[in-house]
């Protein structure tokens, strides 16, 4: 079996830098490129992205509903997006965000988290507003094929706070109870565990604890208005080391050329790693 995803990931981020690369084929992106709105666009718009940051960037977040809308056929550029960038070292954390009764969630583990399926991945978003009992299987199967799940804890939507800052019975946030579930998933694990939270770029100060020893994926950089020394706010200085900050439009819109999205990329990666380590 592989190594477990916690241990890859630290590897990447010491060698590669923090960011995690969004890959988000919006329409609108692939008429910035000047490329159809079709599979063949998507196609094209995911592997000049490959070619331009697979094996340079610690990790890949591909946005699955962008190809999703593109039916089965989107479903293969996925799946061919998926095993390019693998193939280079780059790890793929496909932002599916899952949520759904345990037996459920199951046939998405199966789908996402089983070495032997087309479409693994070496993590997915899931949600856990279904109660974190229902994420078991998914995390039981991550964890035994070398995989990681990241659990939305408190994310980059205005909106979230409604649910995700609600108190629980015993007077904690739902954010603070979905963190102390995960630091409780990765206890003891070295030198980082699998099992991350999803905490928005924009969400400032708050008070919770994200020592979880598990990894911090930030979306919500550039275009939602996260920055740099925004994620030294949000997340203090203890937890900085483990936070993958996330971009996509900011990116993306770099492009078509390979090699500006190349320089965006290492320049964003070197303006976090300086915030960041
Ligand atoms: O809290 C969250 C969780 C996930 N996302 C996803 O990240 C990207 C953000 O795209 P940008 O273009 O960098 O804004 C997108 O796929 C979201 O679905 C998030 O934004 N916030």
């Amino acid at each position: 079996m592989i190594d477990p995803f916690g241990a890859r990931l630290r590897k990447n981020l010491d060698r590669l830098g923090p960011l995690c690369a969004g890959l988000d084929p919006h329409a609108a992106l692939l008429e910035a490129w000047e490329l159809p709105d079709t599979v063949d666009g998507l196609e094209r718009f995911a592997m000049t992205v490959v070619e331009a940051v697979a094996g340079r960037v610690a990790v890949v977040k591909p946005q699955s509903a962008f190809f999703e809308r593109h039916g089965s056929a989107g479903i293969a550029v996925l799946e061919r997006a998926i095993g390019a960038l693998r193939a280079e070292g780059t790890l793929v954390l496909l932002d599916v965000k899952r949520g759904d009764i345990g037996t459920t969630m199951q046939g998405y583990a199966d789908a996402y988290l089983n070495e032997k399926s087309s479409l693994f991945v070496d993590a997915i978003t899931v949600s856990p507003y279904l109660g974190f009992g229902s994420l078991r299987p998914t995390i039981d199967t991550a964890l035994a094929n070398g995989a990681g799940v990241f659990v939305l804890a408190l994310t980059s939507n205005p909106e979230a706070p409604e649910v995700q800052q609600a108190r629980t019975p015993d007077g904690r946030t739902v954010t603070g109870a979905m963190l102390a579930h995960l630091a409780a998933e990765n206890a003891g694990v070295s030198p980082l565990g699998s099992v991350g939270a999803v905490v928005g770029a924009t969400v400032g100060s708050t008070g919770e604890d994200f020592a979880v020893n598990g990894p911090l994926l930030a979306p919500g950089m550039g275009a939602q208005g996260g920055t740099a020394e925004g994620l030294r706010e949000i997340f203090g200085t203890d937890a900085l080391r483990n936070v993958l900050p996330s971009t996509s439009r900011e990116l993306l819109s770099a492009g078509p050329s390979v090699e500006a999205l190349r320089s965006t990329a290492d320049s964003l990666n070197d303006s976090l790693a300086t915030v960041l380590r």
